[in-house]
């Protein structure tokens, strides 16, 4: 079943078209929502939680209709909104707890949910200390528990690495990936960086001013190309010549050798020149496309359109 449907769905602003006739449906998973700033991604989770209106069109989360059952969806769907919102004189402990309140768990319950949340995102050992004091990416984290903290069955979470480094970003990245492995839950997350999301997404959907460009699976994104990537210890400008002599196509990109694939036999003609050579061969396999050529090609296409 989908977990989210949208049909024709509309967000007009004065002056901006938000969404534009967004027609899409998300299965279970972890799916990233991708769009440059100002796509329209935020808007969608705000009409999704039925905080913002839409213009026209329909839209479901877990079955129930967006703009009639609000509240039942956010008692089931956990939220991190992407802007800072955290007051800075309470606790960790005492802000989680708060908000597992606010979403109808007794005390106690509340209590013991907040500190195995806490755990889950890293932040056990700081739960005490005023937020005011935390660095950008434990702030992050506290935001991420208050939305799991009710363990609902859906998470909708807007730039979750903004601002971070890039330790960060992959600690961020990691522990999203494992709200799903670990604990079954849904995923919808925004990005308007296509790689993070490359990384850790079942399913990606891209958006560009309010309209849908696609909705496919990562796998699909990054289908094998007719290339292979061959990395080498050394000499790379060597084999690159060594394979043009041989009668292959050969393109560069960083240290990586691209070469185009002719059969079965390019790979028993890369690795005899390597070793003709004397060199060692680090990485020899097909080149996977990556989103952002495919969201750029997309982007292109439509622009053309
Ligand atoms: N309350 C509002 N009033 C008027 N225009 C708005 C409002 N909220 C959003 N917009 C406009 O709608 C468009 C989509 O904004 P939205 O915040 O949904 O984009 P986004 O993809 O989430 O980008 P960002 O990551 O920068 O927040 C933008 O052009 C924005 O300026």
């Amino acid at each position: 079943m989908s977990i989210i449907t949208t049909d024709e769905l509309t967000k007009r602003y004065p002056g901006v078209t938000a969404l534009d006739r967004l027609t899409v449906s998300i299965e279970p998973g972890v799916v990233g929502l991708v769009g440059a700033n100002g796509a329209g991604k935020s808007t969608l989770l705000k009409i999704l939680l039925g905080l913002n209106d839409a213009t026209s069109g329909q839209a479901t989360m877990l079955g129930l209709d967006v703009a009639a059952e609000g509240p039942q969806i956010r008692g089931r769907v956990g939220y991190m909104p992407e802007h800072d919102c955290l007051p800075a004189d309470v606790s960790a402990t005492e802000f989680v707890v708060h908000m597992a309140r606010m979403s109808g768990l007794p005390s106690s319950a509340a209590r013991e949910r907040t500190a195995d949340t806490l755990r889950h995102v890293g932040l056990y050992e700081e739960r005490y200390r005023p937020i005011g004091g935390y660095s950008t990416g434990m702030r992050q984290r506290v935001k991420l528990a208050q939305a799991l903290v009710h363990d609902p069955e859906l998470v909708l979470l807007d730039e979750p690495t903004n601002g971070l480094d890039p330790a960060g970003r992959d600690e961020m990245l990691a522990l999203i990936r494992r709200v799903h492995t670990d604990f079954g839950i849904s995923v919808l997350v925004t990005s308007h960086l296509l790689g993070e999301l490359e990384r850790i997404c079942d399913h990606v959907v891209v958006i560009d001013a309010g309209v849908l460009l696609r909705s496919s699976s990562t796998a699909d994104f990054t289908r094998a190309t007719q290339q292979l990537a061959v990395e080498v210890t050394a000499e790379a400008d060597a084999v690159a010549r060594t394979l043009t002599e041989a009668g292959l196509k050969v393109g560069r990109d960083a240290n990586l050798l691209l070469v185009e694939l002719a059969g079965d036999a390019t790979y028993d003609v890369v690795r005899d020149a390597v070793a003709q050579l004397g060199q060692g061969l680090v990485r020899l396999e097909p080149r996977r496309h990556r989103i952002a050529e495919v969201f750029e090609g997309g982007a292109r296409d439509a622009a053309a359109v």
